[in-house]
């Protein structure tokens, strides 16, 4: 892990809600090495979604910059940002609104390799095939519809969406939030065997400290639209400095705070 993947400075969004103001970024800088993973922790309503959406330009700052693969991210636009947005792919908590609900497995998985050019047409089922079992669901699912999965089985797809798009960074928010514990783990395992097969990076966005402290290198805890306190994970749930961290870690079980 050398170098950096992607570095943002004095990123800055302020909503507009009713007539009010929210800002929800204030000043938030973050780094993220190749092969990482970075934990963002922080309670509900803290900007950890708005940042997550800044970062992958689903929304834009009012001020700061990225920089992605050595690039000036915020700045790519056209042919350029089509061909550089696949490096850096995006999880959600409920993969139903980022699917097309009339789709098949295969359709879903289809469209980003057509669109990024990554396989061509005659390799395309097999490729799919191979996505389906790598996230360990079988190559015979690509015939169902997306409706007819379960959470988990959804959320394996999604990974496995992103994962044809042979990324280097994935920004999971509140990716196994909605799922069973017993699901949650599996997934949480397959993440973290992706990214020792392929030296993936993530920025893992979550409420749940003890699902972000069983994944992350790092965690950088959010407060009010701030990162308050960055360090390595082990560090931050052993020794959390700001109130915010303390009370994260005060939250969670007795086993988790102090590992195996
Ligand atoms: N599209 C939007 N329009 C207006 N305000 C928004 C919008 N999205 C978020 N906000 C506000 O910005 C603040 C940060 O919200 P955000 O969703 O980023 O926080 P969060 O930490 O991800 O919370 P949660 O875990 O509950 O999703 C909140 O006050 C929220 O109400």
């Amino acid at each position: 892990m050398s170098g950096v993947l992607l570095e943002a400075g004095g990123l800055v969004k302020t909503w507009q809600a009713r007539g009010r103001q929210v800002a929800a970024l204030k000043d938030v800088s973050l780094a993220v090495a190749p092969g990482e993973t970075l934990g963002l922790v922080g309670r509900s309503g803290c900007g950890k979604s708005t940042l997550a959406r800044v970062l992958t330009r689903l929304t834009p700052p009012q001020a700061g910059s990225i920089r992605f693969r050595g690039k000036d991210w915020l700045s790519l636009a056209g042919a350029g940002l089509r061909a550089e947005r696949r490096h850096m792919q995006m999880v959600f908590q409920d993969p139903l609104a980022a699917f097309n609900p009339r789709s098949t497995v295969a359709g879903a998985l289809a469209d980003p390799l057509r669109l990024h050019r990554l396989v061509p047409r005659e390799r395309r089922a097999a490729r799919i095939g191979e996505l389906l079992e790598r996230v360990g669901l079988p190559a015979g699912y690509a015939a169902r519809s997306i409706l007819n999965l379960s959470g988990g089985q959804r959320q394996r797809v999604a990974i496995a969406r992103a994962l044809a798009c042979e990324p280097s960074l994935v920004v999971l928010d509140e990716a196994v939030s909605a799922l069973d514990v017993a699901v949650r783990s599996m997934i949480l395992d397959l993440l973290v065997d992706l990214q020792r097969e392929r030296g993936l990076a993530y920025i893992f966005v979550s409420h749940d400290l003890a699902a972000v402290k069983a994944v992350s290198h790092r965690i950088a805890v959010m407060e009010a639209g701030e990162i308050v306190e960055t360090g390595p994970a082990e560090t931050v749930v052993r020794n959390p400095q700001s109130q915010a961290a303390k009370d994260l870690v005060a939250a969670v079980p007795r086993l988790v705070r102090e590992g195996p």
